[in-house]
């Protein structure tokens, strides 16, 4: 169960010093659970690295979860941000990737956690900022605490994958996860490493089951002039994204590139009546699939539960996925999201 932490691993136990974030296993080690002294918290299954829970400081949950996803490792967590590496989709014609199922082997290979690391900017007394929003020891502590952040790397490399997928895919690599629980968003950060003595292909993507109030009232803004591939024609469409506004009232699955020189630039505006409820920035990311299964794809998922959380749910997920990232031996590719909550993007 990811709710249940034990073993605290850091406590406020020191006088003076602002209260740190908790970081703790779930009783079968399957999970790791990071919560801020704000009481914002993230839970990361082992099984995919997937993280499966993320809530603001008054416990309202971020993701949408499906109620019948396996969190045993039976099958890729339906909900939450699955990874997808090392093809999106399948690959039939990709030579390197074919064998592969759906979405790749990293969200159904059990990865390492290899540790956290916290970061505060602790103001002082003599900064103005500091001045402004603290006058005393308390204040100085509570302000350390709002601004602090904590990160939980996780590790999966070839060796570590099962037997079928290093026979399906049998290139040699180091990937390293982080996840960066902050007080207003949470990162995720991806570095495939090539550890092979020959090239290989890649695709990454962040697969966010964001939660929203209600699909019919939920704009996605930032995708105007994208150009994108409509998954749900056959064969598959091409087209430019007119409107500055994407509403979703059937079923999408559709690959954009928003146009820009750098991708980071366009953040990704999620709104619910209007009122901005996620900004998705992208580092080195530059596609983004807009994903929702509607009432028959929902009803033809064994582990799409209840069959009209649909509504509830919208997937943005930032990806690199239009092309293959070349590696060559020794070359990383890096790519990161952050989901700021609200509008705010600084
Ligand atoms: O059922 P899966 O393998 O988790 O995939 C869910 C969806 O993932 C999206 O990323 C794809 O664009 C869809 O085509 C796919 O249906």
């Amino acid at each position: 169960m990811v709710d249940r932490p034990r073993k605290p691993s850091a406590l406020a136990t020191t006088p003076g010093l602002p209260p740190q974030p908790q970081v703790a296993f779930s009783a079968d080690n399957s999970s790791v659970t990071a919560t801020l002294p704000t009481g914002e918290s993230v839970s990361v299954l082992l099984y995919g690295a997937t993280v499966v829970s993320w809530k603001d400081k008054k416990g309202e949950e971020k993701l949408w979860l499906s109620e019948a996803a396996r969190l045993d490792g039976s099958r890729p967590v339906r909900g939450g941000i699955p990874l997808v590496f090392p093809v999106f989709g399948t690959a039939p014609d990709h030579a390197q990737t074919k064998a592969l199922p759906q979405h790749g082997f990293a969200r159904s290979s059990r990865w390492e956690f290899l540790g956290k690391s916290t970061s505060e900017s602790t103001p002082t007394p003599t900064t103005p900022a500091f001045a402004a929003t603290a006058t005393s020891a308390a204040g100085a502590v509570a302000a350390a605490a709002a601004d602090m952040s904590v990160k939980l790397d996780f590790g999966l490399s070839s060796s570590g994958l099962s037997e079928d997928a290093r026979a399906k895919w049998p290139y040699a690599f180091n990937a390293i996860y982080s996840v960066t629980l902050n007080t207003d968003s949470l990162t995720t950060n991806l570095v495939v490493t090539n550890d092979d003595d020959k090239s290989w292909e890649c695709q990454v993507l962040m697969h966010t089951y964001l939660r929203v109030d209600d699909i019919t009232t939920t704009t996605i803004s930032g995708l105007q002039n994208a150009t994108y591939t409509d998954k749900t024609t056959s064969p598959i469409s091409s087209s430019t994204q007119s409107s500055p506004l994407l509403t979703i009232s059937s079923e999408t699955d559709r690959v954009y590139t928003p146009a820009g020189d750098s991708p980071a630039s366009v953040p990704i505006v999620v709104s619910s009546d209007n009122k901005p409820k996620f900004t998705i920035l992208r580092d080195n990311l530059s596609n983004v699939v807009v994903w929702n299964p509607w009432v028959e794809k929902a009803q033809g998922m064994a582990d799409f539960e209840p069959k009209d959380g649909y509504k509830q749910m919208l997937c943005v997920e930032p990806g690199a996925v239009g092309t293959w990232q070349v590696l060559e031996p020794g070359d990383a590719f890096e790519g990161a999201q952050t989901i700021v909550l609200g509008g705010k993007t600084e």
